[in-house]
């Protein structure tokens, strides 16, 4: 029977991750579980570095960016001693099951930890939105948002200049952020990883725009797919007279607070974590699958496989010129 969850954050922080250690916390001591909090994710499994949490500690932070409890990427957890090292900490802590709040890399590590016989619970985090079995990430609908909001301030630059503004989002394997902030705001160009587009394709496209007297474009390029700085160098190359300018948008897109979307999903999130582990189940990822909470055992997970909508890819494009 569990009675101690441990809970840790790990691999790129994310907004709503704060809100989901709230929750998993609050809601588990709500069903008489207790809670140890493991700093600094993987490594602080593996160092033995961790705090109990109460309800009172988890207050104050359902709005705010970052992780209360810091989080890592931990190259000594991909070796078998580490995770050796993290196994015995967790078994010596009396803890009987693990919340891992993070990304598709987090979600590999627990799987790795499930197979040493502690059971492990994922809850997807992070602004990539690239995890299989699940639909939505927290933390991507905040940084979606502050592409947006960003990329609008860029607008007003790039329209009063005439000027065809680069605007690099992040998203090393996945287009999501690209993608959905350039429907958004409105972007001429998306390039993204899924999608190879040559920087001639991509200044053929500007200069068609250009003859139908648009003036200044957005041109959203996730870093995954090119470099903001490639596309800049080969626009000031052979189109000078657009006058391209650049702005890495970097790790403004990871902080801030959650949007209500995220902080309300990390709830609920929590909810379907706890109460998985509390029906006997383990070892799976909670996820949003059209619409519908659920868990999904990571030996499944490579059947739900989500990918950037094919429609809004082409659409983007059709309504941008
Ligand atoms: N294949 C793996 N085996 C074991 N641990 C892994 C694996 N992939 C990632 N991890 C662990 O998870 C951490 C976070 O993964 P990473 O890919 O950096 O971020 P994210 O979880 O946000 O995608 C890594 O630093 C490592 O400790
Ligand atoms: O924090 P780092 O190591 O600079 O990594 C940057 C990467 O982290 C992210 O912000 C989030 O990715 P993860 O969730 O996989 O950590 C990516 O978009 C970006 O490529
Ligand atoms: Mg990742």
């Amino acid at each position: 029977m569990i009675k101690k969850i441990g809970i840790l954050t790990s691999g790129g922080d994310a907004p709503g991750m704060n809100a989901a250690i709230r929750g998993v916390t609050r809601y588990a001591m709500y069903k008489g579980l207790t809670v140890e909090g493991i700093l600094r994710g993987y490594d602080g499994l593996i160092h033995g570095d961790s705090t109990a949490l109460t309800r009172r500690s988890v207050g104050g932070i359902i709005h705010r960016g970052g992780t209360l409890l810091k989080t890592a990427r931990s190259e000594e957890f991909r070796t078998e001693e580490g995770r050796q090292k993290a196994y015995e900490w967790l078994q010596k802590n009396h803890i009987d099951a693990l919340v891992v709040i993070g990304g598709d890399g987090s979600m590999k590590g627990a799987e790795k930890l499930s197979a040493l016989g502690i059971p492990t619970i994922t809850i997807p985090g992070t602004i990539d939105n690239d995890m299989p079995g699940t639909e939505y990430t927290l933390g991507y609908d905040t940084a979606v948002n502050t592409v947006l909001e960003a990329v609008n301030r860029i607008r007003d630059t790039a329209s009063s200049h005439d000027r065809v503004a680069i605007v690099e989002v992040m998203g090393r394997h996945a287009g999501f952020i690209a993608l959905e902030s350039g429907m958004a705001c409105g972007a001429e160009i998306v390039l993204v990883p899924e999608k190879k587009v040559t920087l001639k394709e991509v200044a053929d496209h500007l200069v068609e725009s250009h003859k139908q007297w648009k003036m200044s474009s957005i041109v959203i390029v996730a870093e995954g797919a090119v470099s903001g700085c490639d596309v800049l160098t080969y626009m000031k190359q052979h189109h000078p007279e657009m006058n391209p300018s650049l702005t890495v948008l970097g790790y403004l897109q990871r902080g801030g607070a959650p949007s209500a979307r995220d902080a309300k999903m990390a709830g609920l999130f929590a909810q379907k974590a706890v109460d998985y582990l509390l029906s006997g189940g383990k070892d799976a990822v909670i996820g949003s699958i059209h619409d519908k909470i659920v868990a999904t055992p990571y030996t499944e997970v490579d059947k739900y496989k989500f990918t950037i909508d094919e429609n809004e890819y082409d659409l983007v494009h059709a309504l941008g010129t």
